[in-house]
């Protein structure tokens, strides 16, 4: 087995409805189009387009979530989407998606949530730990920590994931929305619940809609990570610099100034390859930042994104960055 797949691998930034399985997605049109809800044909040949410009990712993006808001649809996907990111042995995973409305299938924002933690009661091929506390200490926990080939270690040897989730404030949403996920978060914190993510189409919305709800948020203690410098936004891109999140995903359109900054907060940054190719936010990998953040020894991980929008994994990120920049260890995590 290649080392990127065998690697035990952590993955911090993977949206649950970018994550879905093409199968599974073509599976659900075929029976909306069948219903005659929505036309088979038109669907599937978005589904399986694979150069998207990042205005096309969020159109695909509104198709899916037709294809997937009602709750057993929800349990389902992130139970595939568990399995499969535990089948390529990674031993930590940070799920991250938007609690959505849907008036007609009876879906506010808990229940849609609700459907996800069933989901992760729902997986059998591994076992899913989305309450301790994760440790590489054999001595803590009761000995119970993520072998290297990615199986418990306390006797039962099932192959374990722990899991924890990430609700996103979509930036289509009203300050009100979002408090309402920040709401939502801290009650279900005990519930595996950890931070609060910032996403959606970068060129809409504003920095200060949000900023109340993630303030909240900051100081109840929940990890806040926000999509930053997606596409050129110096003001912003400052904003949420001084806001010092836990974490930034992306940082692709970044001047000197917001470099230097960023590498003296030492924010760690969710380094997203594949996305970044795909939807042309970085043009190559010869000048994607990854080189100069690892080099520098600024904290990055290497993650998915979209792993289903995009035809990813993350061993497969892994082997991009070996071949891309010559990396041949597991030295490339934070
Ligand atoms: C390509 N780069 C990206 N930039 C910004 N936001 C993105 C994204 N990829 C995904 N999302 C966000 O995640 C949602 C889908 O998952 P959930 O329905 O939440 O599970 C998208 O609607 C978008 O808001
Ligand atoms: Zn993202």
């Amino acid at each position: 087995m290649d080392w990127w797949v065998s690697m035990p691998k952590i993955e911090l930034h993977a949206h649950l409805n970018g994550s879905i399985r093409d199968s599974t997605l073509l599976e659900l049109a075929r029976e909306l189009g069948d219903k005659g809800l929505v036309s088979f044909p038109d669907v599937e040949h978005v589904i399986v387009k694979h150069d998207r410009s990042l205005s096309e990712v969020f159109k695909l993006f509104d198709l899916i979530h037709i294809l997937t808001t009602d709750h057993e649809t929800v349990t389902r996907i992130t139970k595939e989407v568990i399995e499969d990111f535990a089948a390529e042995n990674v031993v930590y995973l940070e799920l991250r998606t938007t609690p959505k409305k849907n008036v007609s299938k009876g879906m506010n924002k808990r229940s849609y949530i609700e459907a996800v933690l069933e989901g992760l009661r729902a997986v059998t091929m591994v076992e899913v730990d989305f309450l301790s506390e994760p440790s590489i200490d054999s001595q803590a926990n009761g000995g119970i920590y993520a072998r290297s080939d990615g199986y418990a270690s306390n006797g039962t040897e099932k192959k374990k994931i722990f899991v924890r989730l990430l609700l996103s404030i979509d930036r289509r949403e009203s300050t009100e929305a979002a408090m309402e996920t920040v709401k939502l978060a801290l009650e279900m914190r005990h519930q595996g619940v950890v931070g609060i993510d910032l996403s959606g189409n970068p060129i809409i919305g504003e920095w200060l809609t949000f900023l109340p709800a993630l303030e909240f948020a900051k100081e109840q203690g929940l990890l806040i990570t926000l999509h930053c410098g997606e596409v050129p936004n110096p003001v912003e891109i400052h904003a949420m610099l001084h806001f010092l999140p836990a974490r930034i995903g992306h940082a692709c359109c970044f001047g000197e100034e917001e470099w230097a900054k960023l590498k003296s907060l030492k924010i760690p940054v969710e380094i997203c390859l594949t996305s970044n190719i795909r939807t042309e936010t970085i043009s190559s990998l010869d000048i994607h930042h990854f080189a100069d953040l690892y080099n520098s020894g600024h904290p990055i991980v290497l993650c998915t994104d979209d792993s289903g929008v995009f035809s990813t994994s993350v061993s497969g990120e892994y082997s991009l960055a070996a071949s891309a920049f010559g990396k041949t260890g597991a030295g490339t995590i934070i």
